[in-house]
């Protein structure tokens, strides 16, 4: 897959199929789109691509609520391109783009840029200044300019529609056990082990830290029943995401304590998959106690691996 950080960067490219959206998370209605737009661009004879915006468009827009990505861009690349897409275009929001009028973004990006024949978006896809472009004014630009737009309905699970709002509402709930139901995967979040208080070891449960990215959309303070993946092997494990308040007054962060392991990790890259909330994160009377509930925690946890080998 290519991937495009610009359309300067874009020259003169092949005829393209392009799945139009934001796609964080990669949640299955942005699987079956780009699924969808992966076929047609190969039955066409077409590259298929996908387009994003590298900043999300309301993080810019002035009176609007930051929103939280649920995935790193390489993260979500690294999915797309899983999905066996040709081209990922990844283009900054800048002034120029967010002023450009829907007309103009169809002529100077999606035709001039991205050589778009076809796109696949779903039914509530937006684009053009103050949002003024719609699924129904592609269609029009469609007949007239000859390309080809394929609407998606709402996708739904169980009567659910599913969207990135709704999947970070999830995580935001500690609900993480559904991510799979909807995303396909599990709610994970990765990166380099950093150096802790090294109380753990001395109670018997060393755990390798994360520090807590909190412009992502992060889960509530709890212990969690994990995997951890360090080095290509995934190791069941058990995490709290939190302050610690029995030790001290801490900034959030994600430890996790890998079963049957002791490695030193400092400084190494793991992934902590999340599959679910165990209980709240509490502030007990002392380590003795604290310790006590990690070790009923930890054979409840390893209960639950082994009742769900695999998954
Ligand atoms: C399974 C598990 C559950 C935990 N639950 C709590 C908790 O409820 N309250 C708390 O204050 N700390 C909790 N902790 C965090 C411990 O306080 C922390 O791991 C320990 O103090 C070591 O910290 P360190 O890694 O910074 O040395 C938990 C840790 C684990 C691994
Ligand atoms: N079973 C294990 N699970 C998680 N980390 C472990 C384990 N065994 C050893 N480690 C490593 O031990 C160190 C953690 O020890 P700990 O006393 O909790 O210190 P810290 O406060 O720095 O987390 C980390 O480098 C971690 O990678």
């Amino acid at each position: 897959m290519i991937i495009f950080n610009s359309t300067e960067e874009i020259k003169k490219i092949e005829g393209t199929v392009v799945a139009l959206g934001n796609f964080d998370g990669v949640h299955k209605g942005h699987q079956a789109l780009i699924a969808r737009t992966v076929q047609a661009a190969k039955a066409a004879g077409l590259k298929s691509a996908v387009f994003t915006f590298s900043n999300h468009p309301k993080n810019v827009q002035p009176g609007e609520k930051p929103v939280k990505n649920i995935l790193y861009f390489d993260e979500k690349a690294e999915i797309i391109e899983r999905l066996g897409v040709d081209y990922l275009f990844n283009i900054p929001f800048d002034e120029r783009i967010r002023t450009m009028e829907a007309l103009d973004f169809i002529d100077q990006i999606l035709l001039e840029k991205f050589n778009m024949r076809q796109a696949y978006c779903g039914f509530n896809y937006k684009f053009g200044y103050k949002a003024q472009g719609t699924p129904e004014v592609l269609m029009r630009e469609g007949i007239k300019k000859g390309f080809g737009i394929h609407v998606l309905e709402p996708f739904q699970i169980d009567g659910q529609l599913v969207s990135s709002t709704f999947i970070r509402s999830l995580i935001g709930e500690g609900k993480v056990d559904q991510c799979m139901k909807y995303m396909g995967r599990h709610y994970a979040i990765g990166g380099e082990v950093v150096v802790g208080n090294k109380i753990g070891r001395t109670i018997g449960f060393p755990t390798s830290n994360l520090i807590i990215d909190e412009s992502m959309v992060t889960p509530p303070n709890g212990v969690y029943v994990t995997y951890c993946s360090y080095n290509g092997i995934r190791y069941p494990s058990i995490t709290n995401v939190g302050v610690k308040p029995t030790i001290g007054d801490y900034k959030k962060n994600v430890e996790t304590h890998i079963f049957n392991f002791n490695k030193e990790l400092y400084g190494k890259n793991i992934r902590v998959e999340f599959l679910e909330k165990s209980r709240d994160e509490r502030k007990f009377a002392g380590v003795e106690e604290l310790s006590k509930q990690i070790t009923s925690d930890c054979i409840m946890a390893k209960d639950y691996h082994r009742r769900t080998k695999y998954r």
